[in-house]
């Protein structure tokens, strides 16, 4: 590990937390992260996708120095993730937890904020309260969901500039994990730096700026997500005041299917939607109706191997 200065560097005008140079991990022959290049941006909720073993624990054990990397360089707020100084600044949720599940919650946090030093302990309470969480009780003792809610508070009460989120949602119901979207948010607004692997596409779709996509440790995909969303595929119903023909929308540029049925005509696009709406103008057009776009086909084509 190369450690470099301690102030976040710059790239032009964005301010990259999190850099990565021909990062590479391998164990023994498998390489598990293969050379990645990779830059997350101060403010941004940045999405890190893949498949089961592509590698993104791994890369994050790298950035916190608990695992050192074969090959390359990286630095977290412009040093190294071992720096008890950078440490200090930010926030992890591992994937896997392991807790000691003698202590309670409180212990847990009480211990974190002596570490941590000078921290306001207020909040730490206020987000106890927010996910409904009995302190008092040892962690050994506590379902799933309630030592994750531990990882989260742990994670966020000291307020860090970054947040290292390894799956944070797993094993949180729906009410939780709609609490937890919140606080991204909230955290977000404040200019708190997210890095999230999760597996929940909508959660990644709803919370990240951009995403990257890493395949058997290498990256194939880094992309703003309204980007993903202009190639996602749009659904489109046409219902029309006379009999359907949807033969001429089948010629039209961006256009993967069109079917009629009646007045309907049920229309499925890539890309631009200009043609379609000019043809369309010139029929006797009652309603449109639009679906969701399909973000999670976009992020599942980029899933499945490419050739
Ligand atoms: N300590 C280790 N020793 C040997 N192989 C390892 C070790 N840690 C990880 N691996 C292997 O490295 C690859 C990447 O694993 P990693 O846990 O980083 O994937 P992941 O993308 O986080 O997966 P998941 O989505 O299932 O959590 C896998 O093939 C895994 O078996």
């Amino acid at each position: 590990m190369k450690a470099t200065t301690p102030s976040v560097r710059q790239q032009g005008a964005v301010d990259c937390v999190i850099e990565m140079r021909g990062l590479s991990k391998c164990f023994s022959d498998l390489v598990a992260v293969d050379a990645l290049d990779l830059d997350v941006h101060r403010g941004e909720v940045f999405g890190y996708l893949g498949p089961n073993g592509s590698g993104k624990s791994t890369t994050i054990r790298m950035l916190f120095d608990f695992i050192r990397p074969s090959a390359g360089t990286y630095t977290v707020l412009g040093g190294s993730g071992a720096d008890p100084a950078i440490r200090r600044r930010l926030g992890y949720i591992p994937g896997e937890l392991r807790f000691d599940p003698k202590y309670t919650t409180a212990d847990l946090i009480a211990f974190y904020g002596r570490l941590r030093g000078g921290i306001d302990m207020t909040y730490a309470h206020e987000l106890l309260e927010r996910f409904d969480l009995n302190p008092m009780r040892p962690i050994g003792q506590l379902s799933t969901g309630n030592r994750r809610k531990t990882a989260i508070v742990q994670a966020f009460m000291h307020r860090p500039e970054l947040l290292i989120l390894d799956e944070p949602t797993a094993g949180l119901d729906p009410l939780l994990q709609h609490e937890f979207h919140q606080l991204i948010g909230d955290v977000k607004r404040d200019g708190t730096t997210v890095f999230l692997s999760s597996h929940v596409l909508p959660e990644v779709e709803a919370l990240a700026d951009r995403v990257a996509i890493l395949k058997k440790g290498t990256l194939v995909t880094v992309a703003a997500i309204d980007d993903l969303q202009r190639q996602a595929r749009q659904h489109i119903d046409l219902y029309l005041a006379c009999e359907a023909n949807a033969e001429p929308f089948e010629k039209l540029p961006g256009v993967l299917s069109a079917a009629s049925s009646g007045a309907v005509i049920a229309l499925v696009i890539e890309g631009n939607v200009a043609d379609v709406l000019k043809h369309a103008a010139t029929l006797p057009v009652r309603r449109i109706v639009t679906h969701e776009t399909d973000l999670e086909d976009v992020f599942l084509n980029l899933y499945r191997d490419q050739p």
